[in-house]
């Protein structure tokens, strides 16, 4: 068993850890943290985790966490971990998930203009890897800080990423129209995620300004060894978990609807967490709500020349804790799919 410390239980993402590492076989919820309620049981905040003996909340303080802990994983604001990451790699002792953007981008201007604050040290930003299992399986494997990829860029990259590596698309083409749940604000309070306001409306926001554009440009680049342009518009749905994206691209080259059906089943055959549905199939959010999966399929427009991709992720899971938890299996040499849930919550 090892010793896993959260900072960050009392948001959405902290309490998506735990849901899921209460049943997991490998490990031992030793150590929450909170910047907020140091002292207090976590119970108080989320009356939903009682009677499971959790640890109460203690105060961020690295000495004691990097001894206490063989793995932490922050689900806190951009900008906590860019400090407090570091601390905790220099005294050694833990190895650290970071479910934030602050490790993902590696050019510091670019942390810079997407998210208004100043990066973390570059050293450590080069060390960090980024945390795509499917993708950088071996890296993850011998890694001491992991970045948790976005929930978008998850759910983007696993359906750009086969067709990037082919060449099979115009790099400038990509249009990515991507929608999530409420629940992916976390659990602040803001206009922006007023009930009144969001139930029964759907809008776009952040248009041309995501700060998941530049981390899905950096990965699909190094995946494919091609710098591509995406243009990524999110928008906001009045339902709680879920992500939908639907991408299109202008093919570079004929290709069929077969062959685009046989790339993306050979590619991620012998990944537990991406399932390629069927030809001429669209992936609900529903069905993939509680669990760990990417489900993918992949349309050609033989009319237009384009590819269209649909990608569903639980934004919480596979887009956050679920995937955090896939990471640190690999970096514990545990079974990927341990303490990750396999049938979704359906209906
Ligand atoms: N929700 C989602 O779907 C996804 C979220 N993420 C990222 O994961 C991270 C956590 O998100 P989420 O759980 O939704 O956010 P929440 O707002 O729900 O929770 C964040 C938690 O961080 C803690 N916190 C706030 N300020 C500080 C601080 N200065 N120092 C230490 N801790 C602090 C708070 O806990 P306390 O007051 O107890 O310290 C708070 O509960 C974010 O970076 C987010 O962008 C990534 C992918 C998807
Ligand atoms: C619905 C909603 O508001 N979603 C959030 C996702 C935040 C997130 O995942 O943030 P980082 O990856 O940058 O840490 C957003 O669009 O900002």
């Amino acid at each position: 068993m090892i010793r896993v410390g959260i900072v960050g239980a009392t948001g959405y993402g902290g309490a998506e850890l735990i849901r899921l590492l209460v049943g997991h076989p490998h490990v031992q919820i030793a150590n929450l943290y909170s910047s907020s309620a140091e002292g207090e049981s976590l119970e108080k905040t989320f009356p939903h985790v009682s009677g499971l003996g959790l640890p109460k909340l203690a105060p961020i303080d690295a000495q004691s966490m990097s001894k206490d802990n063989d793995v932490i994983f922050l689900a806190t604001p951009a900008g906590v971990s860019a400090d407090l990451s570091p601390q905790l790699m220099k005294l050694g002792g833990t190895k650290v998930i970071d479910l934030s953007g602050d490790f993902r981008l590696e050019c510091a201007d670019a942390y810079r203009s997407w998210y208004k604050k100043e990066p973390a040290p570059a050293e450590w930003v080069e060390k960090a890897v980024y945390g795509l299992t499917e993708w950088n399986y071996e890296q993850v494997a011998g890694a001491s800080l992991v970045a948790n990829p976005g929930c978008y860029p998850t759910a983007t990259l696993l359906a750009l990423i086969p067709l990037m590596q082919k060449g099979w698309v115009k790099p400038d083409s990509w249009i990515v129209d991507a929608k999530s749940g409420v629940s992916g604000a976390g659990r602040g309070l803001s206009m922006g995620v007023h009930y009144s306001e969001i139930n029964e409306s759907i809008h776009a926001y952040k248009v041309a300004k995501h700060q998941h554009t530049p981390e899905i440009e950096q990965e699909l680049a190094k995946q494919s060894g091609i710098a591509s342009l995406v243009q990524f518009t999110p928008h906001l749905v009045p339902m709680t978990r879920g992500i939908l994206v639907t991408a299109y691209g202008q093919l570079e080259t004929k290709v069929t609807q077969a062959q685009a059906q046989e790339l993306f089943e050979a590619t991620y055959a012998d990944k537990p967490f991406v399932r390629v549905r069927p030809a001429g199939t669209h992936p609900h959010t529903k069905e993939v709500l509680g669990s760990n999966y990417c489900d993918i399929s992949v349309h050609v427009d033989e009319r237009t020349g384009r590819v269209i991709v649909l990608s569903v992720i639980d934004n919480m899971v596979k887009g956050a804790a679920g995937q955090a938890i896939q990471n640190m299996n690999v970096m514990f040499q545990f079974p990927e799919k341990a303490g990750l849930p396999l049938v979704p919550v359906f209906p």
